[in-house]
């Protein structure tokens, strides 16, 4: 069995380049027209906002996770199936975790590189070993990639460390790698964070 809910890491805002909403956009509807589950921070505002959109408008299922005090910086997203509001940043990233056979990042800002160390950190500490995808659009993230190759060059990360991700080159890739990928069990791994 492919992957069934997906946790979609991305920008609270647009970005500067029409391929990010784009990739946005196609992000949700593949995954509405595949029947997998987005996961997502649960705003309505940029990249975030327009993954929910889409995958919702293909027919797919939404759960949304905010913490109480960004309700209404990143404005809740009314439409969403599952909407679940947390007393904290923590406990957000935990859900969204715990919720998730997969992880999909696409361009974002300060608050997606967190989100995407943590989850690639969780796996090198061998917390979970969930498929995680750069989705490198544009090449957005040439610049987050060559610091980790930094990272291996100046002798603080084995090479494997780069084997705990893979960055595809658009949302057409990723999609046929979820859909390839056997879904991987979720409560142990939780209960060890
Ligand atoms: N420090 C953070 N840790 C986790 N998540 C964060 C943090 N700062 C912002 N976020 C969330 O990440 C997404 C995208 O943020 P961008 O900065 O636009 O990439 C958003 O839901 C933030 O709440």
């Amino acid at each position: 069995m492919s992957v069934a809910a997906v946790a979609v890491f991305c920008g609270s805002r647009f970005g500067t380049r029409p391929a990010f909403l784009a990739a946005a956009r196609e992000m949700g509807t593949g995954l509405g027209e595949a029947g997998m589950r987005l996961v997502y921070g649960g705003g309505d505002v940029g990249l975030m906002g327009a993954v929910a959109d889409a995958t919702l408008l293909a027919g797919g299922q939404v759960s949304g996770v905010i913490p109480t005090f960004l309700q209404s910086r990143e404005v809740m997203h009314a439409g969403v199936d599952d909407l679940t509001v947390t007393d904290s940043m923590h406990s957000r990233k935990q859900l969204m975790f715990a919720r998730a056979d997969a992880f999909v990042v696409l361009p974002g800002g300060l608050g997606t590189f967190d989100e995407t160390m943590e989850i690639v950190t969780w796996r090198q500490l061998k917390l979970h070993d969930k498929p995680i995808f750069i989705v490198n659009v544009a090449g957005w993230a040439d610049a987050m990639l060559a610091m980790l190759d930094a990272a291996v060059h100046d002798g603080f990360a084995e090479t494997s460390a780069l084997a705990l991700f893979e960055v595809v080159p658009d949302v057409a890739t990723v999609m046929a790698r979820l859909t390839a990928t056997p879904r991987q069990p979720t409560t142990e791994d939780v209960s060890r964070l």
